[in-house]
Order: C-alpha cells, then structure tokens, then sequence
C-alpha cells in the first residue's frame, strides 16, 4: 500500500502562498487501480509528485509498504525511491532528447547500476520493449524521430524497467491520439494484472477514470478544508 495521510503542502510564501493541498488522504492499494479526479488547480500534480516521492509535502506523512517515508526525491535511499516511479503527461518534457530510445531504457538501470553486461542488454531491452509494443527499429530512433504515443510507450518501459511496485501516471494519455491512448491504458492494464502494479491514474477526464479504474477519489472530496 502507498498511502498519503493528511498530506498538506504549499507554494510560495506571504501573499503568494497558494494552498495545493489543504490535508489530504489517499490509499493506493498493491496491484490496485485507482483513478484521480478533480479540476484544473485543484492539486492533482501534486499529490501525483509527492506519492511519486519526488516532493516532500510541508505536514502529513508518506508510507510505503508499511513505511514511513522520510523526505523525498534524492535524499531518499535508492532501494525506496525504485519502488514508486511517475509517468509524466508529455514524454517529450521528461525525455532526454540525445538519447535514443533504446538508451533511454535502459538508462534507470545504469543509475542503479543494475545493467548487464553488453551481450545480454538485446535480450534485456526484447523483455523491457516488447510488452509496450516497441520494435528494435523504433530502439534505435531519437524521440524527435517517433510519435508522441511511441514515445510515451518508451517512457513507460522506462518506467517500469526497475520493475516498481507502483506507478504514479499524471494525465498520461492526454498528449496521445484516441487509438494511441486506448493502446497505452491496455499495456497500463496488462502490468497491473501480470506483475501486480499498483497505478494511480490522475486525470481531468471523469468519463475515462470510471471506466478504466477500480475506484475513482475527486480530490475535492480528500481534501479536508478547501484548498486556496
Ligand atoms: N511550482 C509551483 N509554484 C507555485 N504554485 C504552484 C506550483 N505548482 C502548482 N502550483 C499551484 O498549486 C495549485 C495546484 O496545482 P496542481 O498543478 O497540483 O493542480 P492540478 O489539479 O494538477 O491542475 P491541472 O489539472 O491544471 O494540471 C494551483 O493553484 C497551482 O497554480
């Protein structure tokens, strides 16, 4: 379970402050699918970042399989940080635009110094790259050379490539074309189910997360006092 408990945090400071999250509580389940709704502003990005453990929030604590979370992003321990990973909305801002997407797969493992040695990484991006439908042609383009849906596909290998337990995905279909989208939320289905993935799908749209999740929270609804 990944479990956000009375998570308040704020942007700014004096007049500028801005309440994103007011105290807010969200279980997400291992091997759950949960959606996240609410308005534009309303703090969906950022409880998506602080679950994602890339943002400490300011009071409330973050648990993680039973364990309190101290802090967020790099100052946290490796063996935390692999077990949560974000799939942002737009593959083309969360990509390195130099590397091809082969290498872009393979890199988290580097920096985990988890990758094989060279006459094994074929074998390793086959299983990384088959399950989202990316063809060893496509490992060989740069991101400015493939589609916005293969590039998002990309950035979910790469997401998953540490093989986390649970993935944070903020509005991850919303820069796709329907039939890339509807490809990208069976391939999101298909990891839940054979690996037992926990996925929080933050979206704007009520219709899709009713449809595609077991339960959906408005963040409205979390929020303890409304945010402002
Ligand atoms: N880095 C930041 N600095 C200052 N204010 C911020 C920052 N990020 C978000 N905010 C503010 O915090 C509030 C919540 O923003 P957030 O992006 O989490 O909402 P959201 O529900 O994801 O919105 P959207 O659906 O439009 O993406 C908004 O009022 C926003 O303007």
């Amino acid at each position: 379970m990944l479990r956000a408990d009375q998570v308040r945090v704020s942007y700014g400071g004096g007049q500028d402050r801005v309440t994103a999250l007011p105290g807010v509580d969200l279980s997400l389940p291992a091997g759950g699918r949960i959606g996240l709704v609410g308005p534009s502003g309303s703090g969906k990005s950022t409880l998506a970042l602080v679950l994602a453990l890339l943002l400490a929030p300011d009071a409330g604590r973050v648990e993680l399989d039973g364990e309190p979370v101290p802090g967020a992003g790099l100052s946290l321990p490796k063996r935390l940080r692999r077990r949560v990973q974000l799939l942002w909305q737009s593959p083309r801002a969360a990509t390195d635009p130099r590397l091809r997407l082969g290498q872009l797969l393979l890199e988290p493992l580097a920096a985990h110094r988890e990758l094989p040695p060279r006459p094994d990484r074929p074998e390793l991006l086959r299983r990384l790259s088959e399950p989202v439908g990316l063809t060893p042609e496509l490992l060989r383009r740069y991101p400015h050379e493939v589609s916005d849906g293969q590039l998002q596909r990309a950035a979910l290998a790469r997401a998953l490539a540490l093989r986390p337990g649970y993935l944070i995905c903020d509005e991850p279909t919303a820069m796709l074309d329907v039939s890339s989208q509807a490809g990208l939320l069976a391939t999101l289905a298909e990891q839940q189910r054979s690996h037992g993935l926990g996925i929080l799908l933050v979206t704007h749209d009520r219709l899709l997360a009713d449809h595609w999740c077991e339960q959906v929270l408005d963040l409205r609804e979390l929020a303890a006092e409304p945010a402002g």
